[in-house]
């Protein structure tokens, strides 16, 4: 698992620590762990050039502390001082080091193995401001970055990037993860992360990542029969679309459901007996549903209500019937757009509920601009969880799933292999799979997530020594498998 914390916290953890230690530990096991990585990505230090991007707080005196390091391993490396002023200290262990300070306060013109950006770190606030924006417009497009602690412009807490921004390779973080290096528009800026341990005792993350290992996905046992192992109801496919049924009941059949209960109108449902003949399935009246009817459909332990279903009143009956029972409900695709009209009122209920939108969904249940949703990802995830009292799986290249009172879970494993039609049917086929079989709301949406990055991987990449392929939705939905066998 992977754990960040917000800066709040990370700095009343290093303030207790800092009064147990002398002056100047942390910083130094700090910019020794940096230098460490800047040696391995470089393979030889000798003769390597680096260029040190150095702004006038501690992020800077990391950077200067590690370009030191560098340069008494015979290194030849140039810092350019952006702030008005530099750590002192640091600055004068760099130069004894060998370490040469650039004349001008541009980017020298001369070639470059490696940068490192400690322009800012958790001591940034808002866009990157001038001339440190100018620099990092001016790096070399070419030149491996990497970032001490958070790539400039990235605000730690949130992900989110107001201006210019450090686009790093590698990510070099100190004590913990910050969230902003799990939540994009930040993820994307920051590559690999690697953890320097500087030995922090910190509270409760605020973001988790999982990573496949941590995965924990119901497995049967001897005593297991198809309701123990979870029977899922779908409720998905209209007069307008019939393809999301047969995926999302295709997936839920993969990633292991006991038995899956179909509902729908009967050309739908014939649709989904020929692809599916494991399905049980139930032909459901036109007009007038209701919670009995559902009720007649079979005993289930989880229901997927949403995709393709229409936004009609059919659709509204059907949503509604799902969540008066007493089972959880996972809403998706054209069940959000329903909920968004219901409001959040309709999710009054004991059991829980999970919903699974992306940017352009959300944006239409919070009544907010989807680029906002985009740019503010962490702190729109959180506020669905609140306002509609429910776990919330906003999808996008860093998926998140938030449940109130616990921390925000980010997904690792998406690819943009994904972008594709049908692929949200797929998740949410696997997803109501994990809640029948009694996973909790939020570990269920998350390794749903996970499984279905996975699978879309493994599709897209099957054959580690030649390039990827582009995949569809139903290409997904065969690979559930094959990313089940890579969780423990
Ligand atoms: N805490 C820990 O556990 C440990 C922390 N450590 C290290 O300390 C770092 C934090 O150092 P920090 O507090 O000095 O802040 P830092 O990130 O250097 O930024 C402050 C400078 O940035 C400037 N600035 C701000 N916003 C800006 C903008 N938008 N655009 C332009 N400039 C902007 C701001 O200028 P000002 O606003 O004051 O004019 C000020 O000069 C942390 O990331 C890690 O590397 C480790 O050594 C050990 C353990
Ligand atoms: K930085």
């Amino acid at each position: 698992m992977r754990y960040a914390h917000t800066v709040e916290k990370v700095r009343a953890a290093e303030g207790a620590q800092m009064a147990l230690l002398p002056e100047g530990t942390l910083m130094r096991r700090a910019s020794t762990g940096l230098a460490t990585v800047c040696a391995r990505l470089l393979g030889r230090v000798y003769a390597t050039r680096v260029l040190l991007l150095v702004g006038g707080g501690d992020n800077g005196a990391d950077t200067l502390y590690a370009g030191g390091e560098l340069a008494r391993r015979g290194a030849r490396v140039t810092a350019v001082l952006a702030g008005s002023g530099a750590h002192e200290a640091a600055l004068a262990f760099f130069r004894a080091a060998g370490g040469r300070v650039a004349d001008g306060a541009g980017v020298p013109e001369s070639e470059i193995d490696l940068v490192i950006d400690g322009l800012v770190g958790i001591g940034g606030r808002g866009a990157l401001r001038e001339p440190y924006a100018a620099l990092v417009r001016a790096l070399p497009p070419h030149a491996a970055v990497i970032a001490c602690d958070v790539p400039s412009g990235v605000d730690a807490d949130t992900g989110e990037v107001g201006g210019e921004a450090v686009s790093a390779d590698v990510t070099v973080t100190f004590g913990t993860l910050k969230p902003g290096l799990l939540v994009d528009p930040g993820a994307s800026f920051a590559g690999l992360v690697e953890l320097v341990d500087i030995g922090l005792d910190l509270p409760e993350a605020d973001v988790v990542a999982a990573t496949t290992a941590d995965l924990r996905p119901p497995r049967p046992t001897v005593e297991s029969d198809k309701y123990r192992r979870g029977v899922v109801g779908v409720l998905a496919g209209g007069d307008s679309y019939t393809g999301a049924a047969v995926l999302a009941v295709g997936s839920a059949l993969h990633a292991g459901a006991g038995m899956v209960r179909f509902a729908s109108t009967e050309g739908v449902v014939d649709l989904v007996r020929q692809r599916w003949p494991e399905a049980v399935t139930t032909v459901l009246d036109a007009t007038g549903l209701d919670r009995a009817d559902l009720d007649r459909v079979g005993r289930v332990q989880a229901w997927v209500a949403g995709p393709g279903l229409g936004t009609d009143a059919r659709a509204r009956d059907l949503v509604l019937a799902a969540l008066a029972t007493d089972v959880p409900v996972l809403v998706d695709a054209d069940g959000l757009t329903v909920l968004a009209e219901l409001g959040p009122g309709a999710l009054d209920r004991a059991a829980p509920t999970v919903l699974t939108p992306h940017a352009g969904e959300l944006a239409r249940l919070l009544g907010a601009e989807r680029s906002d949703i985009e740019a503010r990802r962490l702190h729109h995830v959180r506020l669905a969880a609140e306002t509609f009292a429910a776990t919330v799986l906003l999808k996008g290249s860093t998926t998140l799933v938030a449940t109130r009172g616990e921390p925000v879970r980010a997904n690792l494993t998406g690819t943009p292999w994904l972008a594709a039609a049908g692929t949200g049917d797929v998740l949410s086929g696997l997803a109501g799979t994990l809640l029948s079989a009694g996973m909790p709301p939020a570990e269920a949406a998350a390794t749903a997530a996970h499984l279905h990055g996975l699978a879309a991987r493994i599709a897209a990449h099957p054959d580690p020594r030649s390039g990827p392929n582009p995949i569809t939705a139903w290409d997904v939905l065969t690979a559930i498998p094959a990313a089940f066998r890579q969780a423990p």
